[in-house]
């Protein structure tokens, strides 16, 4: 793999042009991404012969760290309000219809999208990626508004606005369409969207519970354990979320197991399924392990 700290001065150069942008975003993003292709190392190597993609092609491996810090710059634009409201209108629209901004500033959008267009293995998968960006940006948006509004989410509809929202689609889009993972075929599968719900919620889980201590000092409700309590005061909200990750778990092995996917999916999903584990617990720069209080647990 390219060393980290030249794949991460790529990453920053990159983001230059995006407004509060910033070096934890690239960071994170070569952290994240690193861990993810390590565990899929082997399998990218197998495929290789039919693909023709090298595993460690530094182009490829950079790409893929800029989505990823890209990802993690839109959720704090609507976090933190890192841009103003028609900026980041401009460059959702951008990123999901693969067109520059109309408004100045920003050209790491269309640069990104464009290599991305021309890296694609499978055409069919830069379209999905733009789809999944589309929703990605709804998700984050009506996440956020509800968190501000009054009418607060069930369970239920957090759920699934957080299928969304946790992104692993975009990243698995990603990875598909710079290694020829075929998503784009598998995606007609019932029984890959099937897989695709359950490790994204999976992920959201793991999220909001690495997440909850840090979220709830910092006022943020938009997180599963907190809108929980919020319904229910007296609720064993931890306990509760962590059984139903292990459900969730129990389900995804299942379909794995019995659908055997190609290579790579399935160390890809196993990789993401304990990314609590193995990425969260030593992530101190965006996940606060200092945080006061718990909501942190020891690695699974
Ligand atoms: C969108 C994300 C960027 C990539 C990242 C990797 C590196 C693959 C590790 C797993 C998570 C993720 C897919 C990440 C997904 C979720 C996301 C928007 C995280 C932002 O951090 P955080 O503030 O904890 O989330 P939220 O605003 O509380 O939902």
């Amino acid at each position: 793999m390219i060393p980290t700290e030249s794949a991460l001065q790529q990453v920053l150069e990159w983001g230059r042009s995006l407004t509060g942008f910033a070096n934890e975003h690239a960071v994170e993003a070569v952290r994240g991404g690193q861990y993810i292709l390590q565990r899929i190392q082997p399998s990218l190597h197998d495929i290789s012969a039919r693909t023709g993609r090298d595993p460690q092609d530094e182009k490829l491996i950079v790409t893929f760290y800029r989505e990823l810090a890209l990802l993690f710059w839109l959720d704090d634009c609507n976090d933190l309000g890192l841009i103003a409201p028609e900026q980041l209108a401009a460059v959702e629209q951008a990123l999901g219809q693969g067109v520059p901004c109309a408004l100045p500033g920003f050209e790491g959008c269309a640069v990104l999208r464009a290599s991305l267009a021309a890296l694609a293995y499978d055409r069919r998968d830069y379209t999905e990626l733009l789809n999944d960006t589309r929703c990605y940006c709804a998700a984050l948006r009506a996440g956020h508004a509800q968190a501000a509004g009054a009418q607060r989410w069930s369970y239920a509809e957090y759920l699934h606005n957080s299928i969304d929202s946790i992104a692993y689609s975009n990243v698995f889009c990603c990875l598909s369409l710079l290694w020829g993972l075929d998503m784009a075929t598998l995606r007609a599968r019932p029984a890959f969207r099937q897989v695709l719900r359950l490790i994204s919620t999976i992920g959201r889980l793991q999220n909001d519970l690495h997440g909850c201590a840090k979220d709830r000092s910092a006022g943020e409700a938009d997180n599963a354990a907190i809108l929980l309590l919020q319904r229910y005061p007296a609720m064993p909200v931890e306990d509760f979320l962590n059984d139903e990750l292990a459900g969730h778990a129990r389900m995804l092995h299942r379909v794995m197991v019995e659908e055997r996917f190609p290579a790579p999916w399935g160390p890809l999903i196993e990789a993401m399924a304990v990314i609590r584990a193995k990425y969260y617990q030593t992530s101190t720069s965006r996940y606060g392990n200092d945080a006061a209080g718990g909501g942190q647990r020891a690695p699974a």
